[in-house]
């Protein structure tokens, strides 16, 4: 089969087209693909198809999607479904432009959790319509040095966004933090960040289906949006350990723009 590999401030991803939804992915191909010694390795898979061709398969939280010509089903490393992935939409738009799947600089991208806008900037970096954020209250996970209190957050997905004193540097996120399962019962995403600079944010993540990662789009509007007790009127730019994005939170919902690059394509036999 052919593939892609790509990354969006180096949260990296395998992106396999498969426009008439002929390929059966299990969670056994996803996790080999996404391993990074015996696959091609990734912290995630970008199934790039045609809303169309998913038919029943497309659930009822993504019904907006079915405006869209193209569906980005996203899985995690773990072989884990997961309604959204920010930096995998830019990822998955700056693919459909470089195969030819689409033309201009604005369209839409269906994922479970809807049709997301994509404005394709003068510069190259691509920004995404996240939609509205959810605060859902506040939670609490145990680390592996520490417990970190947040802001319980959804941006289609579940995020536990949690500002911590002194540098992110020094958390340790080696380990699967324990949540609270009554108010995370599908999991979440944690992140740990801290304001360093007026309207500057630093973010590190550890991702629901793949670990710590080096950048992660829905966290970093979590943190941007934890940060902003007044809900509207910022901008955010978040520095992750792969380089750095920009928030924009208005009336209208988050918008997050950031770089995406196709670094390589060829053939795969695992799949
Ligand atoms: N890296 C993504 C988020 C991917 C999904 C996440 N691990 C989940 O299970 O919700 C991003 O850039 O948003």
């Amino acid at each position: 089969m052919r593939f892609a590999k790509g990354h969006g401030t180096e949260n990296d991803f395998v992106i396999l087209p498969d426009p008439d939804g002929e390929t059966d992915l299990t969670k056994e191909t996803v996790r080999l693909l996404c391993d990074r010694r015996a696959g091609i390795g990734g912290d995630g898979i970008l199934r790039v198809v045609r809303t169309r061709a998913l038919g029943e398969a497309l659930a009822p939280a993504a019904r907006t999607a079915e405006r869209t010509e193209w569906f980005m089903d996203y899985r995690n490393a773990d072989g884990s479904v997961a309604e959204m992935c920010g930096n995998g939409v830019r990822v998955f738009a700056r693919y459909l432009l470089h195969a030819g799947l689409v033309t201009g600089d604005r369209f839409e991208v269906g994922t479970r959790d809807g049709a997301k806008g994509v404005s394709v900037e003068a510069d190259g970096d691509i920004t995404i319509d996240m939609g509205r954020v959810e605060m859902q209250g506040t939670s609490s996970a145990k680390l592996a040095r520490q417990v970190v209190h947040g802001a319980q957050i959804s941006v289609g997905n579940p995020h536990l966004a949690c500002e911590v004193e002194g540098p992110v540097a020094d958390v340790d996120l080696s380990q699967l933090p324990e949540l609270d399962t009554e108010a995370f019962p599908q999991g979440a995403n944690v992140e740990v960040y801290a304001q360093v600079a007026p309207g500057v944010l630093e973010m590190r993540v550890y991702e629901r289906g793949s670990g710590e990662t080096r950048s992660c789009g829905t966290g970093i509007v979590a943190a941007a949006s934890a940060a902003t007790p007044e809900g509207e009127g910022a901008t955010w730019r978040v520095r992750v350990l792969g380089g750095e994005c920009t928030v924009y939170l208005d009336a209208d919902g988050a918008r997050l723009r950031g770089p995406a690059v196709i670094v390589a394509e060829g053939e795969t036999v695992l799949v």
